[in-house]
């Protein structure tokens, strides 16, 4: 019998246990038409998604957007209004939490203060049934996997923050669940430990195989951990993809700004040659169209995502060399600089952000620039 345990749920005993949570053919998770409401308030908008077994999927999204609430809902700590959710195949909606074998890493870590980290990690498999030898076994591996052998004897207190994560994700895999669900793992951790505990998670998860669903608000967190993002805003799924889909082909200005910042431009697509578009910026200059994918949009006006990085600026005021603009604000960041530039386009002014790699000749405020863009790093996005 397989014990899963959730700081808020208890400890409960589970049906035999099923395979790990390693890859198999069947989605280790679906939402179908899911919904949550609270009173009258729909937190959750018809969800509909898939989760591959042995993959790192992140919900992510802004503040109240329903990210958390979809993992409870996996969890079985809330329950759907409606829709169904189907773990390794079964349909678990009305399961309770115990019973559907997925552990969660809450961002509080929910470690019992009087235990050794090594009982810790063993409570929930000795409270499942398992001889004490046998779990203190398993959890001593577990242990040494997250990196914390000789370090069993210690109490929690006597862990650095990003120790005790380590304990609680130990404490997770070692009940093998179907699903691994981490909670803002990170949102308890100083920058340097952050970047750490985010790279041994996503190791752990590529060596094991686990299929975890990882809650962020944080893009870059997102973008470096995962090997599909779904983006949520207002309930519902904003876009869902690789992370390189969402950077290059973001759905919306939405995404676009979301996912790594992004300027947005008014630009003009007058015409195309298979997939590529031709765009013309600041019709009134000398600037060369660029040739971006259209991705299927009419002539006409639309906006263009832009990365700061995308943005070359050459001292200049000859406007065959790029759109005419004026360093607004320049800031020295050791290994970039970052400026503002306003630029006139489409009859107004536009401020665009721009980050260069060349420190040594820097640009002032008030220098005259040429902007011109590379086309690696400028998308049209849709309406
Ligand atoms: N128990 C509840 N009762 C009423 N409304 C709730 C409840 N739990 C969540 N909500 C609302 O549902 C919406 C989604 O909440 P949720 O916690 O899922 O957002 P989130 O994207 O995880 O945000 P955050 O990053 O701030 O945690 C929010 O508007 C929130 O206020």
């Amino acid at each position: 019998m397989t014990p899963i345990r959730t700081p808020s749920s208890g400890t409960t005993t589970l049906e035999p246990a099923p395979a790990p949570a390693v890859a198999s053919a069947r989605p280790a998770v679906e939402f179908r038409s899911v919904v949550k409401r609270y009173g009258a308030f729909t937190a959750v908008h018809e969800l509909t998604f898939s989760i591959e077994a042995g993959t790192l999927v992140t919900l992510l999204g802004p503040s109240g957007c329903g990210k958390t609430t979809t993992l409870r809902m996996i969890a079985g700590l809330e329950q759907a209004s409606s829709g169904t959710i189907l773990i390794g195949g079964e349909n678990v909606t009305a399961r309770s939490a115990a019973e559907r074998d997925v552990s969660m890493v809450f961002q509080s870590y929910a470690l019992f203060p009087h235990m050794t980290i090594l009982d810790n990690v063993a409570y929930g498999l000795t409270v499942g049934g398992m001889a004490k030898r046998a779990a203190l076994e398993a959890a001593r591996d577990k242990l040494a996997l997250v990196g914390l052998a000789g370090l069993e004897g210690r109490l929690p207190s006597e862990l650095s923050g990003g120790q005790q994560q380590r304990v609680a994700v130990a404490r997770a895999i070692v009940l093998e669940p179907r699903v691994l669900l981490f909670d803002e793992p990170l949102s308890n951790l100083d920058a340097k430990m952050r970047r750490q505990v985010r790279e041994d998670i996503r190791q752990l998860q590529q060596s094991l195989k686990l299929t975890v669903v990882y809650v962020t608000h944080d893009q870059e967190e997102a973008l470096a951990v995962s090997d599909r993002i779904i983006v949520m805003a207002g309930g519902r799924i904003a876009q869902d993809g690789t992370p390189r889909d969402l950077y290059q082909r973001p759905a919306s200005r939405f995404i676009a700004d979301f996912i790594g910042d992004a300027n947005i431009v008014p630009a003009l697509l007058e015409g195309r040659d298979g997939a590529l578009g031709r765009v013309r910026v600041g019709m009134a200059t000398g600037m060369a169209a660029l040739a971006l994918p259209h991705r299927d949009l009419a002539d006409g006006p639309v906006d263009l995502a832009v990365r700061p990085n995308a943005i070359r600026l050459a001292l200049s005021q000859d406007p065959s060399d790029g759109l005419p603009g004026r360093v607004q604000f320049a800031a020295y960041l050791g290994d970039h600089m970052e400026y503002e530039v306003a630029v006139a386009l489409g009859g107004r002014e536009v401020m665009l952000f721009a980050r260069t790699p060349d420190v040594d000749a820097p640009l002032s405020v008030g220098d005259a620039v040429s902007v011109g863009f590379a086309p690696r790093g400028v998308t049209i996005v849709p309406p």
